[in-house]
C-alpha cells in the first residue's frame, strides 16, 4: 500500500484561499459543535483513505481510517515527523514535541516511569480525598453550578497536587487563569498583536515559566533539604535525576518547559471528558442509573472515611466504558499533526516533502463501517473485546500513545465516583450548543440543577 511508485496524482480535495486555506471551515465546524463534520464530509467527497486541504497556513493531507491512523502512529521518525502548528511552536520553543532535542527525549523517556499504572496507584487516595474536599467545597449545599470552571479547578488542582505537590490553594488559583489562556491560544491563527488569543497565550506562558522556576528553586531547595522525596511528585522525581557523574540531568529550564507540556497535555482533556460525562448523564437517565448502581456498590463497600483503591478502580468498568462512548463521541484531543520527511506514496497518491499530516479520531469514531448508529450514545461497544485495532483512538497509539492515559483514567473515575454518590442533576440549558476548540466544552459551561441523594431520599 505505501510503496514508492512513479509519481502518482496528488491526494483529491480543495486547498482553500490562499494562506487561510480552509482554516475558516475547519474552524467553523468546530465553532458549531459537529468537528467530525469537516473530516466526513471530505471523506464522502474526495476518498475514505485520504484528501487533501490547507490549513492553520500548510498545505495538508487527512490520512483517515485504521490504515491512516496505523501509518501515522507508526512512522514516526521514517517517512514522517511530529509536527505542531506554527502557534504552539512559538509558544514552546524548547517543546518536548521537538524531536531532535536530545534532553527532551530523555522527558520523555522518564514520563512512562511516573505515569505508568503501578506507580499511580499510590496516588488513588490524593486523588479521593481532593476529589472529596472539592465536591465539599465548591458543590454541596449549593442548587445551581456551572460544571465546566469547576471541571478546570477540580483537574487543574489535582495536577498541582500530583505534578508539583502545591497544596496551597491560592497558589492554584493563581495559576489557572494564565493556564487557560494558554490553552485557548494554542490552535490559534498566529497573530501576535495586543488582545489577540495568541499573544495572551505567549503573555501566559511567559508568567508561567516564571512561576515554575520558582517552584522549582523551592523544590530543589526542600530536597537538598531532605523536607521532600523524590517521589513525592514528577517535579522531585525530575529534579532527582542523576547521571553516572552525579550530575543533573535535566536543565531546570526544561523541567519548567516539561511540566507545563504536561500540564498543558493532561489539563483540556480530562477537563473536556468530566465535562461532557456530566452532560451526557444528564440528558441520558438510564446510563446515569447504571453508572450510579455499579459506584453505589462501591460506595457500600467501603468504612466510613475510607479513601477509593487500586480494586475499587478495577470494579469501575461500565462507568469507564462510558467516559469511553463520551470520547468516542466528542475526542478530548482533535486529533495530531505530523510533517511528510520525503515523498511517498499513501493509497496510490503522492505525499510530497513538507506537506503537513494529520490524523482526526473522527474519521474512525464516526464512521458506521466501524462503530454502528455512530451518532448513538452505547457504552457497550467497549464490552468484550471491544472496538477494532486503531479504530478507537481518543490516546493516540503506537509508539506515541499517550504517556497520560492512566493517570486520566483515574482521575475521571475517582470523579464520577464522587459526583453520582451525591447528586442527579439536570441541565438549566437543554439545548446548550458545544464548541470545539482545542477540546470540546458546552458554550455556556454546562449550567445545572443540582439534586442531592440525601433530598431524594429524605423526600421518599
Ligand atoms: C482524556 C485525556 C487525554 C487525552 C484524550 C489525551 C490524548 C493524547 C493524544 C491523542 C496524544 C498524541 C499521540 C500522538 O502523538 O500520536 C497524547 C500525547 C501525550 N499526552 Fe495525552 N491525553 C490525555 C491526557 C493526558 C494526561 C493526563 C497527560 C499527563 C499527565 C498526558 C500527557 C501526554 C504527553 C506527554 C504526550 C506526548 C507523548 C509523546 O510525544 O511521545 N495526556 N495525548
Amino acid at each position: 500500500l505505501f510503496h514508492k511508485q512513479n509519481p502518482s496524482s496528488m491526494p483529491p480535495g480543495k486547498m482553500g484561499w490562499p494562506i487561510i486555506g480552509e482554516t475558516l471551515e475547519f474552524l467553523s465546524a468546530g465553532r458549531t459543535g459537529r468537528p467530525e463534520k469537516f473530516v466526513i464530509d471530505r471523506m464522502i467527497k474526495y476518498s475514505p483513505e485520504c484528501f487533501k486541504t490547507s490549513i492553520l497556513g500548510q498545505p495538508m493531507a487527512f490520512l483517515c481510517g485504521p490504515s491512516g491512523n496505523k501509518f501515522l502512529f507508526y512512522n514516526v521518525n521514517k517517512s514522517v515527523k511530529v509536527w505542531w502548528p506554527n502557534s504552539l511552536q512559538k509558544i514552546f520553543p524548547n517543546s518536548l514535541q521537538n524531536d531532535s532535542n536530545e534532553t527532551a527525549k530523555k522527558v520523555k523517556r522518564l514520563l512512562p516511569q511516573f505515569l505508568k499504572p503501578k506507580a499511580l496507584q499510590r496516588y488513588i487516595g490524593i486523588i479521593d480525598a481532593i476529589s472529596q474536599r472539592h465536591f465539599a467545597s465548591k458543590w454541596e449545599g449549593k442548587e445551581e453550578i456551572i460544571v465546566f470552571p469547576l471541571a478546570k479547578e477540580y483537574t487543574f488542582w489535582l495536577a498541582c497536587r500530583l505534578l508539583l505537590s502545591i497544596e496551597d490553594p491560592d497558589h492554584v488559583t493563581r495559576l489557572v487563569d494564565p493556564f487557560h489562556l494558554l490553552a485557548s491560544g494554542i490552535i490559534s491563527i498566529p497573530t501576535d498583536f495586543p488582545g489577540t488569543p495568541f499573544n495572551k497565550a505567549i503573555r501566559a506562558a511567559k508568567f508561567l515559566r516564571n512561576e515554575f522556576t520558582t517552584i522549582i528553586t523551592k523544590k530543589k531547595h526542600e530536597l537538598a533539604m531532605q523536607m521532600a522525596t523524590p517521589t513525592q511528585d514528577l517535579l522531585s522525581h525530575m529534579l532527582s535525576l542523576v547521571d553516572e557523574n552525579g550530575e543533573h540531568v535535566l536543565s531546570e529550564e526544561l523541567i519548567a518547559e516539561a511540566i507545563m507540556g504536561l500540564l498543558l497535555a493532561g489539563y483540556d482533556g480530562v477537563t473536556s471528558t468530566i465535562t461532557l460525562i456530566i452532560k451526557y448523564l444528564a440528558e441520558l437517565p438510564h446510563i446515569y442509573d447504571a453508572v450510579y448502581r455499579e459506584q453505589l456498590e462501591i460506595a457500600k463497600s467501603k468504612a466510613p472515611g475510607e479513601l477509593l483503591n487500586c480494586k475499587d478502580i478495577q470494579e469501575m468498568k461500565y462507568s469507564w466504558n462510558v467516559a469511553c462512548e463520551v470520547m468516542r463521541l466528542l475526542p478530548p484531543s482533535p486529533g495530531v499533526f505530523r510533517e511528510a520527511t520525503n515523498d511517498f506514496l499513501y493509497a496510490g497518491f503522492t505525499i510530497p516533502k513538507g506537506w503537513k499530516l494529520h490524523w482526526s479520531a473522527h474519521s474512525t469514531h464516526w464512521n458506521p463501517q466501524y462503530f454502528s448508529d455512530p451518532e448513538k450514545f452505547n457504552p457497550t461497544r467497549f464490552e468484550g473485546t471491544g472496538p477494532a485495532p486503531y479504530t478507537y483512538v481518543p490516546f493516540g497509539g503506537g509508539p506515541g500513545l499517550c504517556p497520560g492515559r492512566e493517570y486520566a483514567r483515574l482521575v475521571i473515575l475517582v470523579f464520577m465516583h464522587n459526583v453520582v454518590k451525591r447528586f442527579r442533576w439536570e441541565k438549566l440549558l437543554p439545548d446548550e450548543q458545544m464548541i470545539v476548540h482545542l477540546s470540546p466544552t458546552p458554550a455556556k459551561g454546562l449550567p445545572i440543577r443540582l439534586i442531592s441523594h440525601e433530598v431524594t431520599e429524605k423526600e421518599d
